[in-house]
């Protein structure tokens, strides 16, 4: 199973650091392996990356995916952006339900899986994001949330082509803290029990919170883990790639 190591670049990056960043992409993309690689910058980059992976001769290694979308394909819903636009951009992916939305812009499950329904009505991945607080882990909470989320959120019709799922616990995200492999590996399992109830493929569960060049062969290493989720290291393609290394092939 090819690996997908993802990069969300979150509310980060002007044009000129697109620029650099692809021409470092470019220089370097042989290091990154088999794995498949995706960049979700802020939607006013999209444009531009998708011209600057042409032009350095690395769109087809590259994708680009959005960071949310709204419900509907068009109409009077100031500042949001829809799946369908995302598409006609040149973007094949878009995350929802990224904790920093959810927390931030109050969204809930029944939001977030309409959201991801209209990715795929719009032809792209919805990379569904799921994960517990550290409130939640010490009340030992971690798997009942997990089971809510994910119930909750993912799209009907969900398949292997056209959703992922990334487990992102929120108490390490950009915290330098990340669970252990046996922690991972048992809550990776646990996702994957619960998805194999309604959906008949076995998805990819990507993992994210913290993963750093240092790290991430470890992470990718854990049984169950098919990819990652990376913030802050993604948004130097050194260290980007140097996690795509690390992948699984
Ligand atoms: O979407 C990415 C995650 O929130 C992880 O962010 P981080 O790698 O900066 O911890």
């Amino acid at each position: 199973m090819v690996m997908l190591i993802a990069g969300n670049w979150k509310m980060n990056g002007l044009a000129a650091d697109a620029a650099e960043q692809v021409r470092a992409l470019a220089d370097g993309i042989g290091r990154a392996g088999g794995a498949e690689l995706l960049i979700c910058p802020p939607a006013t980059l999209i444009p531009i990356m998708a011209r600057a992976l042409e032009e350095a001769g690395i769109r087809d290694r590259v994708a680009l995916g959005g960071q949310d979308c709204h419900i509907a394909e068009k109409g009077a819903h100031t500042g949001d952006i829809s799946a369908w636009m995302l598409k006609d951009i040149g973007c094949s992916h878009v995350i929802v339900g990224h904790s920093e939305r959810r927390i931030d812009h109050g969204e809930d499950d029944d939001l977030i899986r309409a959201k991801a329904e209209a990715a795929l009505e719009a032809g792209l991945v919805a990379i569904v994001c799921i994960g517990e607080t550290e409130a939640q882990r010490q009340a030992e909470e971690t798997e009942l949330v997990l089971s809510h989320q994910l119930r909750g959120s993912m799209p009907s019709g969900a398949t292997r082509e056209n959703a992922v799922i990334a487990y992102e616990p929120v108490w390490a995200i950009g915290t330098g803290h990340t669970p252990t492999a046996e922690d991972v590996a048992h809550v990776h399992r646990h996702i994957r029990t619960v998805a194999e109830d309604f959906f008949p493929d076995d998805l990819r569960i990507l993992y994210g919170g913290s993963v750093k060049p240092d790290n991430a062969g470890a992470l990718l290493a854990v049984d169950g883990v098919d990819g990652a989720l990376v913030g802050g290291a993604s948004l130097k393609a050194e260290d980007f790639l140097a996690i795509a290394a690390a992948a699984k092939v």
